[in-house]
Order: C-alpha cells, then sequence, then structure tokens
C-alpha cells in the first residue's frame, strides 16, 4: 500500500545547533535504511520550506505509524498522510 507523506519540521529555535545537528543525521540515518528496504520509495525537499513529500510503501496502516512514529524528528514534526490508490489512467 502506497501512502502520499507530507512531513513539515518545526525545531525550537531554543535547541542547541549540536543537538539539532545530532537529531538530523540519526534521522538521516533511520530514513536511508528504510530506503534501501523498499519502505521509503521517494523523499523531496518542498522548495523553501523545512518540509519534504515522501511516498512509502507499507503493509497496513499500523506499519506505517510505526516507521513514522520511530522518526527522531517525529516530536518536532506536522505529517499529513494521504493514502493512494491505483489511477484507471496508469499504463505501468
Ligand atoms: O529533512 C527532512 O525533510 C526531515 C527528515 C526526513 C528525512 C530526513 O532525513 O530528515
Amino acid at each position: 500500500m502506497l501512502f502520499l507523506v507530507r512531513m513539515d519540521v518545526n525545531l525550537p529555535a531554543d535547541m542547541p545547533s549540536e543537538e539539532g545537528a545530532a537529531i538530523k543525521a540519526v534521522e538521516k540515518a533511520y530514513s536511508q535504511d528504510l530506503q534501501q528496504q523498499g519502505k521509503w520509495r521517494h523523499i523531496w525537499r518542498v522548495v523553501g520550506e523545512y518540509s519534504n513529500y515522501s511516498v512509502f510503501d507499507a503493509e497496513s496502516n499500523d506499519e506505517l505509524h510505526n516507521m513514522l512514529s520511530g522518526l527522531p524528528l517525529f516530536p518536532y514534526m506536522d505529517i499529513s498522510v494521504t493514502p493512494l490508490a491505483k489511477h484507471p489512467s496508469d499504463i505501468n
């Protein structure tokens, strides 16, 4: 099952830069591990925003929730999820 996910990151203004850098490094490793597993199919930066659009391939809503809630930046994110279905005009 494919899901379009938008993540908006809002780090607290008073978070020390070293702490922010450490969380981002762990987040990058977590993200790249899921990408290597084929679970996190796409990630695109939203131009001009600390946001991304991603496509996840999860077997269930629960699996997607577990992946998203495990993000190191999860406490600092607003996340919206759109389930995707096959378009009848898709030739693939
Ligand atoms: O930068 C972001 O959009 C937030 C987050 C998602 C993956 C990652 O490495 O960082």
